[in-house]
């Protein structure tokens, strides 16, 4: 059994988290609940923040909200420094509203509104990674209909894509996102936002994917970025000072992955840039990165009570739990691997292999295949560990499931931080049927 964090088995045989017994976590705040252990959240941010800082480089690590968006996280993150990456006039709204400093705020997306761009200028944000053509045409009006400076990225596809172990160079063909690096698009980009007199061109973004163990894809892309900000330098006199490397850090879902330690892939890459922007003749740029997954994924575990059994003699014994795709979609959507343990029974050897089923109206709505337990019972509580990521940020209300609660554990203390959906919630913007009159 992987323990993450302040995980811990205690007397009674129970799996505990931030010194919360888990099976009281479950008496007081229901199941399924999202569980987060703040005390590895933290850890994990001083892993990056800290090391850029020992290593005297100028950085922002931004935290990739998309992985778990809520007021509290935010709150947790401004008190831990960290800037912020949103995607969408929703993220930045719960930032705001979370009182996160708009200045640190980072704006992304492939197709993001004009109303977006404005609200993002009014509330005085830090910087808009500009990503294509027709939103510099969009940033260009906004700036001036509200004569209103903003800070930009370019972002950039490096031609660099990362498959989780391996790196394959694909050109640019294959993304949504960015401008190709290669063919001219980021040089035309580079000069239309020169242009505007209100538009300040801070630096390059790229990211070039996600769960990755290695820091060779992050050293190609700054191979390549570096290159080109020393052309521009050439071309047309100017050097960006930011180089945005983006997020992908993996974690540990399970054995087969080994990711690094946050330090382990910020000492390569600075060192790495500080080798090619000298050997370049550039200033060493600012480093920024922007880990989701490695900030909250294993920081996470979702705790379901088990409920009906069925046996398909000969085959396999389904397990189902009261969540599934509408808390985790995950598995169905990328086969993703996860562990599990009975967290009322952790002490007891595992007897069984189930595979766990959620409660949704699918034969996909499968959380693990193949998972050795002990003998379980209805009212256990199956603990599904790594989910903080990407789970409560991409669970649905399929089948009118309702949202699960948020729990913040540490120290023993338990706080709810995002309250259960309820049934009335559920139906509170439908509007009835009106027979139309002939
Ligand atoms: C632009 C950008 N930055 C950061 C991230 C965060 O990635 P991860 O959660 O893998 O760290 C993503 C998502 O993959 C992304 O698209
Ligand atoms: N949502 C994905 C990763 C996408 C990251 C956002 N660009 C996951 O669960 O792994």
């Amino acid at each position: 059994m992987h323990l993450y964090g302040t995980g811990q088995i205690n007397e009674q045989g129970n799996l505990e988290i931030g010194g919360c017994d888990t099976v009281d976590l479950v008496k007081e705040f229901g199941t399924p609940l999202y569980v987060y252990d703040t005390a590895l959240i933290k850890e994990r941010a001083r892993g990056f923040k800290q090391t850029f800082e020992k290593m005297g480089v100028k950085a922002q690590v931004a935290y990739a909200s998309k992985a778990f968006s809520s007021v509290a996280i935010y709150q947790l993150m401004d008190d831990e420094g960290m800037s912020l990456d949103v995607v969408s006039s929703g993220e930045l709204f719960t930032a705001i509203q979370a009182g996160f400093p708009a200045e640190r705020i980072h704006l992304h997306g492939n197709n993001k509104s004009k109303e977006e761009l404005s609200m993002a200028l009014n509330y005085g944000i830090g910087c808009i990674v500009v990503d294509n053509f027709f939103e510099i045409e969009l940033l260009k009006e906004v700036v001036n209909e509200v004569q209103m400076p903003v800070n930009i990225l370019i972002r950039v596809t490096p031609g660099i894509e990362a498959h989780t172990h391996d790196y394959i160079l694909t050109g640019q063909e294959d993304s949504k996102f960015g401008f190709d690096l290669n063919n001219g698009q980021a040089d035309r980009a580079l000069q239309l936002c020169l242009e505007q007199p209100l538009i300040t061109v801070l630096g390059v973004h790229c990211h070039i994917g996600s769960q990755i163990f290695e820091t060779t894809g992050f050293i190609l892309a700054a191979d390549k970025i570096v290159g080109k900000m020393a052309d521009w330098k050439k071309s047309v006199g100017f050097t960006p000072t930011v180089l945005n490397l983006g997020g992908g850090f993996g974690i540990r879902y399970t054995e087969e992955d080994e990711p690094l330690e946050p330090y382990q892939y910020v000492e390569k890459i600075v060192h790495h840039v500080q080798d090619v922007a000298a050997n370049n003749e550039l200033d060493m740029p600012e480093i920024w990165i922007e880990p989701g997954r490695s900030l909250v994924g294993d920081a996470g575990t979702t705790l379901y009570q088990v409920g009906s059994t069925k046996d398909v003699p000969d085959t396999r014994t389904y397990l189902a739990v009261d969540g599934g795709m509408s808390d985790n979609i995950r598995p169905a959507l990328y086969d993703a691997k996860y562990e599990a343990i009975l967290a009322n029974k952790a002490t007891k050897e595992n007897t069984k292999t189930y595979a766990i089923a959620g409660k949704c109206c699918e034969s996909g709505d499968m959380l693990i295949w193949d998972l050795p337990l002990p003998e379980a019972s209805p009212g256990d509580i199956l603990a599904v560990f790594c989910t903080g990521a990407y789970g409560y940020s991409m669970a649905s209300n399929y089948n009118r499931l309702t949202k699960p609660a948020v729990v913040f554990v540490e120290n023993g203390e338990a706080r709810l931080v995002v309250r259960r959906e309820s049934l009335e919630d559920l139906v509170k913007n439908d509007l009835p049927y009106v027979k139309q009159s002939v």
